[in-house]
């Protein structure tokens, strides 16, 4: 039987990526779902070449356009935010793979574990955000919950086989970004252009001015913590420029496990997707001689303010992750629209996690509710 694929982001790096393993192993893998915010033209031409039985469109003026489009084909349409969140809880649907980027990935990732679906996330603000609720439903529907990330890939990777996961520390590698080594006054003054230059990935925009200001590895952190079980003083972060080591665990007895390859995202998206078998396919290797130097160094926290800050939420607990990310989000996209400058995202940050009242237990309302006042928040000192 084909495992029948829902991928909700799929107009994305890692959507589009996802498309490509789905390529690679035809036999394997049906697309069921597709679904995309803006970008309606590409939906329909992945629509045309794959065949899913369902569409969603998330901007709802596009509908229109779309069935028209699909007319001749045997695909249902929708537009919208709830279609997109109950799409992944279809009964057709065998695995969902969550590549929304943002707080949007959310909702759906919760409706899909809901419904018992397997879900690949690659959609990291979703464990920023409510990593306990998600973690918990996840164990009580007893479905898994495969990371899509690198750093998480390989760490789920070193931990295959280890009867009792005898976890001592997971260190997870940092590129350095496109900054790495700058000074704050170099900051201050870098253009979104050089910001969207990430050394190693080509990714969204969101996820690579995060990794230029060190924010995603604040948030792969968080993400770690919720999906391995460790607490926060276990994660190391380790800044390593070339980005083939992709993380590390170490174990009880001092050994450390790594898990290496070329920076190419549809390596662990195929293993999220094909797991718990691991797939063959003819994606360009790694090879010693064209690295003949892995290096590894102190990530520069007076700096990247954005790191300490993301630690910071993460042993505060409660809705301040949540705070952290949302803030995150109207940060970066003020600054990808050059209305502030990219040292000034953190202190947008950081006053919003001062603002915005504490929920030491939330629940999933809460979540929602906290996200919509420290946006409104944050744009409020974006504004200023
Ligand atoms: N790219 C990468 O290599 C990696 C990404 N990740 C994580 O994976 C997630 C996706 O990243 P990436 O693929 O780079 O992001 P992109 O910006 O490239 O893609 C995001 C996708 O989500 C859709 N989307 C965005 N906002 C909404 C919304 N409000 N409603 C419905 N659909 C929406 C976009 O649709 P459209 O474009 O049509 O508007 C697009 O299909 C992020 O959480 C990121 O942190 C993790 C590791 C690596
Ligand atoms: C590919 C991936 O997983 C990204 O999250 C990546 O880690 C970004 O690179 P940085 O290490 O620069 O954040
Ligand atoms: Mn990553």
């Amino acid at each position: 039987m084909k495992r029948r694929i829902a991928i909700l982001g799929s107009t994305g790096s890692i959507g589009t990526q996802a498309l490509e393993v789905i390529k690679q192993h035809p036999e394997l893998f049906e697309t069921e779902v597709l679904t995309a915010g803006r970008n309606a033209e590409l939906l329909v031409q992945q629509a045309v070449e794959f065949q899913p039985n369902v569409v969603v469109i998330g901007d709802e003026e596009k509908y229109d356009w779309v069935s028209r489009e699909l007319s001749d084909h045997p695909i249902k349409v929708y537009a919208g935010r709830e279609a997109l969140a109950q799409v992944g809880a279809m009964s057709t649907v065998d695995m969902v793979l969550v590549a929304l980027v943002g707080f949007a990935g959310l909702v759906p990732t919760f409706r899909a574990l809901e419904a018992g679906k397997p879900v690949a996330l690659a959609n990291k603000e979703t464990l920023v955000v409510a990593g306990d609720l998600v973690m918990n439903l996840a164990r009580e529907k007893g479905v898994p919950l495969l990371p899509v990330d690198s750093e998480h890939s390989a760490i789920f990777q070193c931990l295959v086989g280890e009867a009792d996961n005898k976890i001592e520390k997971l260190i997870l590698t940092a590129s350095g970004g496109p900054f790495r080594g700058k000074s704050v006054d170099f900051l201050r003054k870098v253009t979104r252009c050089q910001a969207l230059n990430h050394p190693n990935w080509k990714m969204g925009d969101k996820i690579t001015i995060d990794s230029a200001s060190l924010m995603n590895k604040g948030f792969e952190a968080i993400e770690a913590k919720w999906l391995f079980d460790v607490a926060p003083e276990q994660i190391e972060i380790v800044v390593h420029p070339q980005s083939i080591v992709h993380s590390l665990v170490q174990f009880a007895d001092g050994s450390l496990k790594a898990q290496m390859g070329l920076p190419d995202m549809k390596l662990p998206i195929q293993y999220a997707m094909g797991f718990p078998k691991r797939l063959v396919n003819d994606f360009p290797r790694f090879n010693f001689t064209d690295y003949p130097e892995l290096s590894f160094e102190k990530a520069d926290v007076s700096v990247f303010r954005n790191l300490s800050l993301a630690f910071e939420a993460m042993n505060q607990g409660g809705n301040i992750p949540c705070i952290l990310n949302a803030a995150n989000e109207v940060a970066v996209e003020a600054f990808l629209k050059s209305r502030i400058g990219f040292v000034e995202m953190s202190s947008v940050i950081e006053q919003t996690m001062e603002k915005v009242s504490f929920v030491k237990h939330p629940g999933l309302d809460d979540y929602l509710r906290t996200d919509e006042e420290a946006r409104r928040v944050a744009s409020e000192i974006v504004a200023k």
